[in-house]
């Protein structure tokens, strides 16, 4: 469990994260999710003790990183996978950084093989892609055996068959009973396969829940063609609901496909078609962050 209390951290003028409280449960991968400038990498620095919050504090079962007796073994963590050394090989930067972790160099063999890296194993990090760069970090990260694993836009870089691949790696992570917690300023992409979601916006904590949650709260839109739109739209109009109206369709908010057929068919109204779509995740999402003019523009 990750707990997060009350984090906030100023640069001159700019308040970059604003009082961030939330919780990572173990078992579970939870999204970062918010647009560019939002806080997420500031926030991810201090949960690593790479930037000093003004206030508040980051505990892991408990304990602050900077007591934690070998960091490495219990967090995981990604947060610029640019940051290696461009003239060593993959295996050399692993064995190095093993060093460093304390970790055998032994380790460095195994996790070349669980992030797909082995033919690569002596190539020189500064001839890979960023896909490549992206793995070569995560198994860094990995290096340790953590039970916890941090990662800031760990699928930058990632081709379609990358991301899938790091999908699947992250979720069977979480299904060994890890603690995935995994920045993305791509809502839809996050939604695909996270179970919880801490949003943020404008350094601020907009929400942090369960994706089906938020799912749930957005209510359905519902899609009627009738050739007599006018009239469908006026008798909703007078309940409690919203209409839009283009042509021969009408979007309705507020209700459900029942209902709408419902009062079609009281009024003599003959539909086409009549359809219903839950919103999109993403659509909740915009809506909770409708206030952040930051996240409206992203
Ligand atoms: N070292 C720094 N000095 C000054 N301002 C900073 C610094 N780091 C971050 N900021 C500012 O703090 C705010 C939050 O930035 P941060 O990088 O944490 O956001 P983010 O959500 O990770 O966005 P992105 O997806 O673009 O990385 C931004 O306005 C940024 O300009």
């Amino acid at each position: 469990m990750i707990t997060v209390s009350g984090l906030t951290k100023q640069y001159g003028k700019r308040l970059a994260v604003h009082d961030m409280t939330f919780e990572v449960a173990p078992g579970r991968v939870t999204g970062f999710v918010g647009p560019n400038g939002a806080g997420k990498s500031t926030t991810m620095r201090m949960m690593v003790g790479l930037t000093r919050p003004d206030s508040g504090d980051v505990r892991y079962h408990g304990i602050g990183y900077t007591s934690l007796k070998n960091p490495a073994r219990i967090v995981g963590s990604v947060l610029d996978a640019r940051c290696m050394h461009p003239g060593r090989t993959a295996r050399n930067h692993l064995r190095a950084t093993a060093a460093l972790s304390g970790v055998p160099a032994k380790r460095a063999e195994e996790v070349l093989a669980e992030v797909g890296l082995e033919t690569a194993a002596d190539q020189r990090a500064g001839g890979f892609s960023l896909g490549m760069r992206q793995r070569l970090a995560l198994a860094g990260a990995l290096l340790g055996d953590p039970g916890i694993l941090l990662l800031d836009e760990p699928s930058n870089g990632l081709d379609p068959d990358g991301i899938r691949w790091l999908r699947t790696y992250l979720r069977n992570f979480a299904d060994r009973g890890g603690t995935v917690f995994v920045s993305s300023h791509l809502i839809a992409e996050l939604s695909m396969f996270a179970d919880d979601l801490v949003v943020v916006g404008g350094g601020r904590l907009l929400a942090a829940e369960s994706v089906d949650a938020i799912t749930a709260r957005s209510a359905g839109t519902v899609i009627a063609e009738t050739p007599q739109a006018a009239a469908l739209a006026a008798v909703l109009a007078s309940s409690d609901v919203q209409v839009e109206i283009e042509g021969d369709r009408l979007e309705v908010r507020g209700t459900t496909k029942t209902a709408v057929s419902q009062i079609a068919f009281d009024h003599g109204i003959r539909l086409v078609e009549l359809t219903e779509t839950s919103r999109s995740l993403e659509d909740s999402l915009l809506d909770l962050t409708r206030a952040s003019a930051e996240f409206a523009s992203a």
